[in-house]
């Protein structure tokens, strides 16, 4: 049961047979998902890892059937964890209360200020707005984070809106929450979509999320995190999320980045001569 109420979060409670007398809670700081979820819309627990099915909306509960949760053993949902749900219309458009609080700092302080779940070009307008309206400096810089289906598919708009004003923007490929929102199959073509899209437009982008995890953790890469942080070279930017073996992690990234440098540029093939195999001529 998702309340709108700030609650904190509690396990199900079962009878001796194991039938549940009272449904697990957590609570969702989002209130216009009370307004906008339908029944039958799919919703997602902590990127992804628990999935389930609205069964019953009011405006202070929702009530979800949960249909995936990992093996027989299920998994725990703690605190602080993603909501997704990717096919409602939440109708949020621009900035929440807090963002628009936060931004008083940010307009004055910040160099960067970088937006989340950008739908649309009005969720630029609005910042653009709201920047203004705080005397914010034409230099400080604007991030979107493309993350939706939505904000995937408005692009060009988006980044023309973008343009309207004379803050340098970058678009962060923010691969985490979009292969939640638009489903894994599709990240690889969206994530390629975006880079193409964006080097015609002039813009930098930021390759995101999950590069070289495994090693940012456990000190070890997979092969396809090596893959996949070289592709980071058709960014401007890559983002590396926390881990014991950060240090690691970005020196590896630097290396796999200069050694990848040589053969490709942005989002083409450096066609020179391959050494390697001189031998052979
Ligand atoms: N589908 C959506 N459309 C518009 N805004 C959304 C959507 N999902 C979440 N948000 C907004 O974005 C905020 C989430 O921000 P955050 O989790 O910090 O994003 P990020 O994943 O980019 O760090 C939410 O509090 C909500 O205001
Ligand atoms: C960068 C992302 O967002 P967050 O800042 O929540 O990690 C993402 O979803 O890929």
């Amino acid at each position: 049961m998702l309340t709108r109420e700030s609650i904190l979060g509690s396990p199900a409670v079962l009878d001796k047979s194991g039938n549940i007398i009272a449904p697990a809670r957590v609570s969702c700081t989002l209130e216009q998902v009370f307004d906008a979820a339908k029944i039958g819309d799919p919703i997602k627990f902590d990127e992804g890892k628990i999935t389930g099915v609205i069964s019953a909306v009011s405006s202070s509960e929702i009530c979800v059937e949960i249909t995936d949760a990992g093996d027989h053993k299920g998994r725990k949902l703690r605190g602080e964890k993603a909501i997704n749900l990717p096919k409602t219309d939440l109708a949020v458009c621009g900035l929440t209360a807090k963002d628009t609080g936060d931004l008083d700092f940010v307009a004055t302080n910040g160099d960067i200020v970088a937006l989340s779940f950008v739908n649309g070009p009005s969720d630029v307008h609005c910042l653009q707005t709201e920047l203004r309206n705080r005397g914010a400096p034409e230099n400080l810089g604007i991030v979107l984070k493309i993350e939706t289906e939505l904000g995937f598919q408005r692009l060009p708009a988006v980044l023309l809106q973008a343009m309207e004003t004379r803050n340098s923007v970058g678009v962060m490929v923010a691969r985490g929450d979009m292969a939640v929102e638009c489903g894994w199959q599709r990240l690889a073509e969206m994530q390629d979509q975006i880079l193409v899209t964006c080097e015609a437009s002039h813009v930098p982008t930021i390759w995101a999320t999950q590069v070289l995890e495994g090693m940012a953790k456990s000190g070890i890469p997979s092969r396809a995190e090596i893959t996949d942080a070289a592709s980071g070279s058709r960014a401007e930017c890559v983002m590396l999320n926390k881990g014991p073996h950060i240090m690691e992690a970005v020196s590896s990234l630097d290396d796999i980045l200069r050694r990848e440098a040589c053969h490709r540029r942005k989002n083409h093939a450096i066609m020179h001569p391959l050494s390697h195999f001189q031998s052979f001529q």
